[in-house]
C-alpha cells in the first residue's frame, strides 16, 4: 500500500469506511478543502455531481462507468501483459491509485489475482524489487537509524495501525536472502489481510528491516535499494528488534506484529510472544494451515492416528512448526506425548535428524530427533522413505523437484492413499508438481502444495489440488486477534484456527475429497477462523474486548462481518452494474 500521506484523504482519516456514501462525502469534503488532487480523485465511476465537487471535470474522460466496466478494463489490461511481473506491477499501481477498485478486483477474482499479488509471482517481484521499484509501499527501518526508530515511525502518518508484517528479508520464500528486496512479502501478506479478512487498508503497515544482506548479487548491484553491508550479528539484530517493538507499541499500542520470512525466526518469537501481541507466520501460521489440511487428509486415509508415520523433508522453522502442530493433534487425541513425537522423522541437508548423527543439532530440531535408529544414518530422502515407509511425506526444504518419481512411487506402493504435501514456495521450489504426484501414484495421492497448481484431468475426471498455504489462516488469526484485542497470540489460539479451518469445508467439498475450502469463499473462512481464535482467547482470558463474550456464535460471526472492510464504494456511478455482455453472452474472464 502507499504510505498514508500519499493515500486518498478519506482513507487517511482512520475511520472505517463501510459504505460508498460515507466514502464519497468524506472524499468530497477533504478534496473541496484542499487545492491539490489525490490520485484517487480520478475514478471514472464518479458521477457528474461528484466530478464537479472534486473539480475533476475535464480532467477525467467523460464516460461515467459502472464498476463492471472498470473491472473489465482492468482484466483486459492484465490479460494483455505477457509476463507475470508486468501484471504484478500493474496491480501494484492500481492498489496505490484506486484502492477500492483494486480490492474489489481481488475479492471478485481471488483465484486468478492472488497468484499475481502473492505467491508465486511475489517471489519474482522480490528478486527484481530494486529494479522494478517505482514507489515506497511500506516502511524501511535501517540499522543506521537505530536509536531513532520511534521518530522514524512518525513519518508513517496513519493514526491507527492494526497489523504490521515485518521481515528482515533473510529467507524470502525458498529464494534465500534477498535483503530489502523482501519488501514484496509484507506488502503481499497485507494485501491478503485486506482482501481475505477485511482489515482496513489504511490500518496495515508493511515493514522491512535493513540489517544488511549476505546476497552477493545485491551487494554488487548498483540499483540495490538497501545498505551495502553484511548482516549484523544475531545479538545486534535482536537489540534492533527490541527497539522496533518498543517504538511500534508506543506509537500504536497493542498492534499485532506478524514476523515473516526470517531465516532464524525462533529467537524473536521466544523473546516477544509473552510480551507483545505477535506471532510468527512461518512457524505458527504454517503449522496451523498444514494441520487444518492434515486433519482432513488423515480422515481421508482411514488409517488411525496411532499408525500414522510422517517424514518431513526439511527441518527448518516451517517444518518444525508444522510437525509440532500435528503432534499436538495426536496428543489431544489421547496418544501419550512420548509416543506422539516418535511418529515424526525429520530430514535436513545432512540427512535424517538423529541424536547420534555426529553434528551439533540446532535447538529447534532436538524435540523430534531420533534416538531409536541403532546407529544407522540415512543421508538421502529415499533412504529415509525406505526405512520408515511413511504414510505422509511433507516438503518444507526449499528444494524444487526433491520428491522424485522413485520416492513418490514408493509412497504409492506403501499406501492406498499416500499423503504428499510439497509445501515449499514459490512454484519453482515445490518438491513436486500436482501433475507428477497424480501420474506417479495412479491418481491416488492426497495432495496439497504451498504454491498453486492447475487442476489435473484424467479418465474424464477433474482433480483439484489443495493449496496448503498459510494465507488460509493468517488473515483470520489477525482479524480475530484485533477484534477481541487479544494481548497475546497463544498456541491455543493458533491450534483453534486450524480446527476452524478444517471444519469450514462444505459437504460438497468433503465429498470431492478436498482438504481446503474453495479460495473464492476465503472471506467466510476468515470469519470462521477469526471466531475460533476469539473463542480461544476468551477461554484464556486474553481478550481485552470483553463485550464479544456476550455474543453467541451467530452474533459473533455477524459482528466480525460488520467490521470487515468492504470496498463496495468503488462504484459511484449509480449504474445498476449490469453484467458485462459480449454478443449477448456474459463476458468471459480473460485468461490471466
Ligand atoms: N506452504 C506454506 O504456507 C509455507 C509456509 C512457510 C514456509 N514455506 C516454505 O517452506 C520452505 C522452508 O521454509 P523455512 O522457513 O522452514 O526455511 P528454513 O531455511 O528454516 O528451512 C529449510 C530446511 O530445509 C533443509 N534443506 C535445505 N537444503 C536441503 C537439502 N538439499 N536436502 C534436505 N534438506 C534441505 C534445511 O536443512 C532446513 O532444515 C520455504 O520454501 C518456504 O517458502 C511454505
Ligand atoms: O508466503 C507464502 O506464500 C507462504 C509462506 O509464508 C512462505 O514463506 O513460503
Ligand atoms: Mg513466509
Amino acid at each position: 500500500m502507499a504510505p498514508p500521506s500519499m493515500m486518498t484523504p478519506f482513507l487517511r482519516s482512520g475511520t472505517p469506511s463501510q459504505s460508498g456514501e460515507h466514502q464519497v462525502s468524506s472524499a468530497v469534503h477533504s478534496a473541496v478543502h484542499s487545492r491539490s488532487h489525490s490520485p484517487t480523485d480520478f475514478d471514472t465511476s464518479y458521477n457528474e455531481d461528484l466530478r464537479s465537487q472534486l473539480k475533476v471535470r475535464g480532467l477525467l474522460p467523460p464516460h461515467v462507468e459502472s464498476y463492471e466496466l472498470q473491472k473489465a478494463r482492468c482484466l483486459e489490461q492484465i490479460a494483455q501483459k505477457s509476463n507475470p511481473i508486468d501484471k504484478y506491477m500493474y496491480l501494484s499501481n492500481l492498489r496505490n491509485t484506486n484502492v477500492n477498485l483494486f480490492y474489489r478486483l481481488l475479492m471478485d477474482n481471488m483465484k486468478e489475482i492472488t497468484p499475481l499479488v502473492y505467491t508465486p509471482v511475489v517471489g519474482e517481484a522480490c528478486v527484481k524489487w530494486s529494479h522494478i521499484y517505482t514507489q515506497p509501499e511500506g516502511l524501511y527501518l535501517s540499522y543506521a537509524d537505530r536509536g531513532n526508530l520511534r521518530a522514524i515511525l512518525d513519518n508513517w502518518t496513519a493514526e491507527h495501525v492494526d497489523i504490521a508484517v515485518v521481515t528482515d528479508g533473510s529467507r524470502i520464500l525458498g529464494l534465500g536472502d534477498l535483503g530489502v528486496n523482501g519488501m514484496g512479502i509484507p506488502v503481499g501478506k497485507l494485501a491478503l489481510y485486506v482482501g481475505c479478512a477485511g482489515i482496513q487498508p489504511d490500518r496495515t503497515l508493511p515493514i522491512t528491516i535493513d540489517v544488511g544482506t549476505e546476497n552477493a548479487a545485491n551487494l554488487k548491484d548498483p540499483l540495490y535499494l538497501g545498505a551495502k553491508m553484511h548482516r549484523v550479528s544475531e545479538a545486534e539484530q535482536l537489540e534492533f528488534l527490541d527497539e522496533m517493538m518498543i517504538a511500534l507499541n508506543d506509537k500504536w499500542p497493542g498492534l499485532l506484529v506478524q514476523f515473516e520470512d526470517f531465516k532464524n525466526p525462533f529467537p524473536s518469537l521466544e523473546r516477544y510472544r509473552n510480551t507483545y501481541t505477535c506471532f510468527n507466520d512461518d512457524i505458527q501460521g504454517t503449522g496451523a494451515v498444514v494441520l487444518g489440511g492434515t486433519i482432513n487428509a488423515l480422515k481421508n486415509t482411514g488409517i488411525p492416528f496411532k499408525d500414522q508415520k510422517l517424514v518431513f523433508f526439511g527441518a527448518g522453522s516451517a517444518a518444525v512448526g508444522v510437525a509440532k502442530q500435528i503432534c499436538e493433534l495426536f496428543i489431544k487425541s489421547g496418544i501419550p506425548e512420548s509416543d506422539a513425537r516418535k511418529m515424526f522423522w525429520l530430514v535436513d541437508s545432512k540427512g535424517m535428524v538423529a541424536n547420534d548423527r555426529g553434528d551439533t543439532l540446532q535447538e529447534h530440531k532436538i524435540y523430534f530427533s531420533r534416538d531409536d535408529n541403532n546407529g544407522q544414518q540415512f543421508k538421502s530422502l529415499e533412504e529415509v522413505v525406505d526405512y520408515v515407509k511413511p504414510t505422509a511425506l511433507m516438503g518444507l526444504s526449499t528444494i524444487g523437484g526433491a520428491f522424485t518419481e522413485s520416492v513418490v512411487r514408493k509412497m504409492a506402493s506403501y499406501n492406498e492413499k499416500p499423503i504428499i504435501f510439497p509445501l515449499s514456495n514459490p512454484s519453482s521450489k515445490s518438491e513436486c508438481t500436482f501433475e507428477q504426484a497424480m501420474q506417479w501414484t495412479n491418481n491416488k495421492v492426497i495432495f496439497a502444495s504451498g504454491s498453486p497448481f492447475p487442476d489435473f484431468e484424467a479418465d474424464g475426471k477433474v482433480y483439484t489440488p489443495g493449496q496448503g498455504n498459510n494465507m488460509y489462516v493468517f488473515p483470520g488469526i489477525g482479524l480475530g486477534t484485533v477484534l477481541c484485542e487479544a494481548v497475546h497470540v497463544t498456541q491455543e489460539m493458533i491450534y483453534a484456527s486450524a480446527v476452524g479451518l478444517a471444519e469450514s469445508l462444505t459437504d460438497e467439498e468433503r465429498e470431492k475429497g478436498l482438504l481446503y475450502p474453495n479460495l473464492d469463499r476465503i472471506r467466510s473462512i476468515s470469519v470462521i477462523v477469526a471466531r475460533s481464535v476469539i473463542r480461544a482467547a476468551q477461554k484464556e482470558n486474553l481478550d481485552k474486548n470483553k463485550t464479544l463474550q456476550w455474543l453467541n456464535d451467530m452474533e459473533l460471526d455477524n459482528y466480525i462481518r460488520s467490521k470487515m472492510y468492504n470496498p463496495a464504494g468503488g462504484d459511484h456511478s449509480g449504474a445498476s452494474s449490469p453484467t458485462l455482455e459480449v454478443n449477448g453472452q456474459p463476458a468471459q474472464l480473460p485468461n490471466l
